[in-house]
């Protein structure tokens, strides 16, 4: 592991952070208690800015806001070609403005700014643009009805849509919600994580300038016990699409089931396996496993956090695993050269070293890492487990950091059972040239998404969730929207009516 020293202000000059009110109705303003919470930089734990802080009030006034647009407002009366445009400007705005917006994550979150800029930025925006398309092209279908009754179903949208969102992915988390949900009609509240609440903000006046009309996007910043908790319990809100952990998700689905009954979709929390074959070759799967794991150090919810490797090559590739961690730079997210910048927050930076405690306490061999980095900020060596049983809290539990727990099998039956070991379903690679394993295990594991020789293959078209307690119902692809539509079947007889 190198460690980066890059002087952060010689790559790019930070922007000054303008947006730090609430969104509500269209306008930036204070909270109703007058309470703001400090956002910090991971780098150097210094205060970025002050936010204010919603809560129920606020809540209530930004659902006020969204009931309004929803029920007397333009959005949902629009022609789709009209929000279709709106949407595609919205989608250059982002584009436009992606190496501010990847600024603000990268000092909000940590996360690096020039994968922000050329990956994040630009996949929020193939994203938006994706549901742009979609917009004129969601309708029902005709109905073969008995005794001359003709039927057919429309797609209506939903409703006022609570989404909640964690501070992983920030602005993909942002867009891959709103954007469907603004192509199905809808108006909506966005609560984004305490840790990260300036992209979110960034990108409602994003949308105002974009032509979205006042009230359909709000952004009411804030905890998750206060205005997340008010806003999964509004009366007036009539679905909830939250990302977070399983933890909160069952929180979230509690409080929406004692309200008013509204569905909820669960992106919830993983533990995949990432599964190696003897017949791969090592020099090239070694450096997608670590990629697998250290991707946006480790803060990733399909991160491929369970390395299985077949007894064959086993000691081959963990010795390139370890080769590979000595050249992995962990530094400030600013600079070009680092692979990895420090972890989201003080409480997530002191979970993952709780882990590798727990990971050495538990007899699992701690082979590279293990340590936080000798300065200021929230940074952790990549760190790679070896020996490491399924049973061990280190196998089990979701660290979301750059902890890797590697583990050998023998055949493709026991992988199987032992990658299915686990209370989560979201995702898992398999790395093999042999066409009936491949199929065999992509069948056998019980997860929302499988990458065969890939991993990280996101698209806006391929949908994206979770079996078992990682949740349900999906993000992007068609599925991403249907989930703001409601279907409505209208039916009436072709002749005389029998009723009258
Ligand atoms: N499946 C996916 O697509 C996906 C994607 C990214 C992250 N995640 C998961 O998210 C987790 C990390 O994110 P996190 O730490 O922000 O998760 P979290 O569950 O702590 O928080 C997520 C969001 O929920 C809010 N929240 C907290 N308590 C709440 C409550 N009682 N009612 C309503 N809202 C509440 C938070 O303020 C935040 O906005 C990991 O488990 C990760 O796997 C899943």
């Amino acid at each position: 592991m190198v460690k980066s020293n890059g002087n952060l202000e010689s790559h790019f000059q930070i922007p000054k952070v303008k947006f730090t009110k609430l969104f509500i109705n269209g306008e930036f303003v204070d909270s109703v208690s007058g309470n703001t919470f400090e956002t910090i930089d991971p780098r150097n734990e210094e205060v970025i800015a002050r936010i204010a802080e919603g809560d129920k009030a606020d809540i209530d006034l930004a659902v006020k806001a969204a009931r309004e647009a929803f029920d007397n407002g333009p959005w949902p009366r629009l022609s789709p070609m009209e929000r279709r445009n709106i949407m595609l400007k919205f989608a250059d705005l982002i584009i436009e403005n992606a190496e501010e917006i990847a600024a603000l994550d990268a000092m909000d979150a940590g996360k690096l700014f020039a994968a922000g800029k050329t990956m994040d930025i630009p996949s929020a925006a193939q994203f938006m643009r994706y549901y742009a398309g979609a917009a004129d092209k969601i309708h029902g279908t005709t109905l073969k009805m008995s005794r001359d009754i003709q039927g057919y179903t429309l797609l209506e949208p939903i409703g006022v849509v609570g989404h909640i969102i964690p501070w992983n992915f920030p602005t993909q988390m942002f867009v891959m919600k709103v954007g469907p949900a603004l192509a199905a009609g809808c108006t909506m509240v966005v609560k984004p994580a305490e840790q990260t609440p300036l992209s979110a903000l960034y990108y409602a006046q994003l949308a105002k300038q974009a032509g979205v009309p006042d009230g359909v996007i709000n952004v009411v910043t804030g905890f998750g016990s206060t205005a997340g908790a008010a806003l999964c319990s509004h009366m007036d809100v009539d679905k909830i699409s939250f990302t977070g952990s399983t933890e909160v998700g069952r929180l979230v689905m509690q409080a929406a089931a004692l309200s008013n009954l509204k569905p909820v979709s669960l992106e919830l929390g993983g533990k995949s396996p990432f599964i190696v074959f003897d017949d791969v070759d090592v020099e090239k799967v070694a450096p997608l496993a670590m990629i697998g794991i250290l991707f946006n150090k480790g803060e990733v919810c399909v991160a491929g956090s369970r390395l299985f490797i077949q007894e064959g090559i086993y000691d081959k590739f963990v010795k390139k695993l370890v080769e590979i961690t000595k050249t992995w730079v962990v530094g400030d997210p600013f600079d070009p050269n680092s692979h990895q910048g420090p972890q989201v927050d003080k409480k997530q930076f002191e979970r993952v070293l709780s882990y590798i405690e727990h990971g050495k306490r538990e007899g699992a061999t701690l082979l590279t890492g293990g340590n936080a980095l000798d300065r200021k900020g929230y940074f952790v060596e990549p760190t790679i487990f070896t020996d490491v049983e399924d049973h061990m809290i280190i196998a089990k539990e979701e660290i979301f950091g750059p902890v890797l727990s590697v583990m050998k099998f023998k055949t493709v039956e026991e992988v199987i059972k032992r990658a299915n070991c686990t209370q989560y379903g979201l995702a898992a690679g398999v790395m093999t040239n042999n066409l009936n394993i491949a199929n065999t295990v992509s069948r056998s594991i019980r997860a929302g998404v499988i990458w065969i020789n890939c991993y990280f293959a996101f698209d806006p078209d391929c949908p994206y969730g979770g079996y078992k307690s990682s949740g349900f119902e999906r993000d992007l692809g068609m599925e991403g929207l249907h989930k703001y539509l409601q279907v409505k079947s209208v039916a009436t007889p072709i002749y005389n009516s029998p009723w009258l």
